[in-house]
């Protein structure tokens, strides 16, 4: 199997979760992207859902396959999000971020009762960090956060973009921070959170609660 097809073999699995009359958050990548193709053919096909998006380009797709699509303000309550992931460890911890929208996709897992995760199998590692952690931060701040970045055991460089410093959805910059490994998520986690300048990093603690990873041998699915 292709990583294409570990990718839709989960984003299936994953569609199957959402029934009519849900509020669903539609993650944002090329995994997610497979994901709304198919809410996209169940919504031709009568599934009765309203979506809300976690990127201008997720929005973008959604509305062109005629899913209804709303903001965060018209929902009370959002039943489940399907999102992607650049990395996932067996505590279901993830880093994401690595297309730059991890801070309206965390916004919108914060906010759901149930966030499935889909990936293709080279996502599941035994402990995070491979991946360069994506951290958004102001403009402003985004050259004085380098040294601090250092000082947390990282090498941080600004995301850049056609020759200028790529910009969110949010218009904030993304400093991708190569830890290698990431020992203690929490605590990193905690520390970021807490750091002026930050607006969000990409580890998200305690927000899947099922994962599903296509495999040559089917789907493996691990939370619930
Ligand atoms: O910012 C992007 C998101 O967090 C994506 O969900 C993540 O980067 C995984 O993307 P992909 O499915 O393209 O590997």
């Amino acid at each position: 199997m292709t990583e294409d097809e570990q990718k839709l073999a989960a984003a299936k699995a994953a569609v199957e979760h959402i029934k009519d009359g849900m509020v669903v958050g539609l993650g944002t990548g090329s995994t997610a992207a497979k994901m709304v193709d198919l809410v996209g053919e169940r919504v031709k096909n009568g599934l009765d859902i309203i979506a809300v998006p976690t990127s201008e380009a997720t929005a973008r797709q959604a509305e062109a396959l005629g899913i209804r699509v709303v903001g965060l303000d018209e929902v009370s309550v959002i039943d489940l999000t399907i999102d992607g992931t650049d990395e996932v460890d067996p505590e279901k911890r993830l880093i994401k971020g690595g297309g730059g929208a991890h801070l309206r996709e965390k916004i919108v897992a914060s906010l759901s009762d149930r966030m499935i995760v889909i990936a293709e199998n080279k996502k599941m590692v035994g402990k995070l960090g491979a991946f360069k952690l994506p951290v958004e931060v102001i403009p402003f701040a985004a050259g004085a956060l380098l040294p601090k970045m250092e000082a947390l055991g990282s090498t941080p460089e600004i995301r850049m973009k056609d020759g200028q410093p790529f910009l969110t959805d949010e218009g904030n910059q993304i400093i991708d921070c190569a830890f290698g490994e990431i020992d203690d998520p929490e605590e990193l986690a905690l520390t970021l959170s807490t750091t002026p300048g930050v607006v969000e990093h990409g580890l998200f603690i305690d927000y899947a609660d099922l994962v599903l990873i296509g495999t040559d041998d089917g789907v493996k699915t691990f939370g619930g």
